[in-house]
């Protein structure tokens, strides 16, 4: 049986949902019924939003990032805890502009284009520290030790993104896993240092035992034109990994990454082109990234959709053992990594993995995870929650899964 990833809680009737490419048949009486359907709720929806459009009944969504959290109160993991404080953390990130005007004494003139992809291109992935404090152990505390029988291979599963979606956690997760062996670095392989050459990509992983899963993350991969036709032609039962978030979220999250290292101007002066009309700047790379459905379709010219597992970023936080379960059955593993090795840490705000018995500490991801965001005009995130709605309801579509993204 072919292993899935699978989360029923929010499937999408694909029957309903699929683009003709997905090859999945729709029933004649169920396309009328869509069509009716779909012809009252459009009547409505251009009643609701010309109404809307006069009297301003529109509010902005509230800057608040969690608002769609689940609350399952059957998981040992407590997330009312993280509930709680990610909420109070988001009125006190967002309630309070003074934090914004003194983190980001942003330069006042416009940059052009090309400076932004400057300012925004200049970091590869900082997570750097993650790995480097834990060089020599795994997040479990083991040792690790080259065994005589263990030999480098290459990957047969990646994380291909996305940036800033939580890649590194969910990397640091699965390497609990006993059968699960990665690279701390990003290697980059498939889209800066393919002239190396396989045989450089295998020395870049660590000596498996058979039986062990070899795996590396790069998030650039699922933005990289190249990387689909290339890890295809390497390997084309390569099962790929994609953790998504709110594309709103992950922009101030890239925006945030690249204001701690330079001064910058504000988010808003990077995300607005037009300040007199409102119009984004949607050629900014921070919001490119986020139209999702755009870069799927590259992949899924060369991966079946079954062949890729898509993670919710924000359950990752919620409900870390929850999106694990289902990333260990899609790679045919077995389920050892659950609630019991994770706890919230309240001053992080983040999910971190508990001492394991006997040896290591309790363990949370550096510094460079889990930034505190800047206040952003109300204003800016409704329209970039309005563009990226029919994106991401494609994407939805796309996936047969709805991550509930205002
Ligand atoms: N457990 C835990 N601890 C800390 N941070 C966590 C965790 N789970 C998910 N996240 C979210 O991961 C975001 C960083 O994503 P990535 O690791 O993909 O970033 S990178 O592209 O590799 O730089 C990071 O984004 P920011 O909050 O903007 O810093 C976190 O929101």
């Amino acid at each position: 049986m072919r292993p899935v990833c699978r989360d029923n809680s929010t499937q999408l009737d694909g029957g309903d949902m699929n683009f003709g490419y997905l090859g999945v048949a729709r029933s004649r009486r169920r396309l009328i019924f869509l069509i009716m359907l779909t012809g009252s709720l459009g009547a409505s929806l251009y009643a609701l939003v010309t109404v809307s459009m006069c009297c301003s009944l529109v509010q902005p969504a509230p800057p608040v990032e969690t608002r769609h959290l689940s609350r399952d109160s059957n998981t040992k993991y407590d997330q009312n805890a993280v509930l709680d404080h990610r909420l109070s953390n988001s009125q006190e990130k967002y309630g309070n502009d003074n934090l914004q005007s003194a983190v980001f004494t942003g330069v006042k003139h416009r940059f052009s284009a090309q400076n932004k992809e400057d300012i925004v291109h200049y970091y590869h992935s900082e997570d750097d520290e993650d790995y480097r404090e834990n060089q020599n152990t795994d997040p479990s505390g083991r040792t690790l030790k080259t065994t005589k029988n263990a030999t480098k291979k290459l990957p047969s599963a990646i994380i291909i993104g996305v940036k800033k979606g939580g890649t590194r956690a969910l990397l640091e997760f699965l390497r609990l896993h006993p059968d699960i062996r990665a690279p701390g670095p990003e290697t980059h392989f498939f889209d800066r240092n393919y002239d190396l050459g396989l045989e450089w990509y295998r020395k870049q992983m660590p000596a498996t035992l058979d039986g062990q899963i070899t795996m590396e993350k790069t998030p650039s991969y699922f933005i990289t034109k190249e990387v689909p036709k290339r890890i295809y032609q390497t390997d084309k039962d390569m099962k790929l990994i994609l953790v998504v978030r709110d594309p709103v979220t992950r922009a101030i999250s890239d925006y945030t990454q690249t204001a701690s290292k330079h001064t910058v101007p504000s988010f808003e002066n990077f995300a607005i082109l037009d300040n007199r009309t409102g119009v984004l700047d949607t050629s900014w790379s921070a919001i490119k990234i986020g139209v999702y459905a755009k870069h799927l379709e590259r992949w899924l010219k060369y991966f079946p959709l079954h062949q890729i597992c898509f993670v919710s970023g924000e359950r990752l936080i919620t409900d870390p053992a929850k999106e694990l379960a289902k990333v260990q059955d899609f790679l045919g593993l077995k389920r050892v990594i659950s609630d019991k090795h994770f706890y919230f840490n309240t001053t992080k705000g983040f999910p971190c993995l508990k001492k394991p018995e006997g040896s290591g500490n309790p363990r949370c991801l550096g510094k460079t995870k889990g930034r505190v965001h800047p206040a952003v005009d109300p204003q800016v995130l409704k329209r970039l929650h309005n563009f990226y709605r029919p994106f991401n309801a494609k994407f939805y579509q796309m996936t047969q899964h709805d991550f509930g993204w205002p």
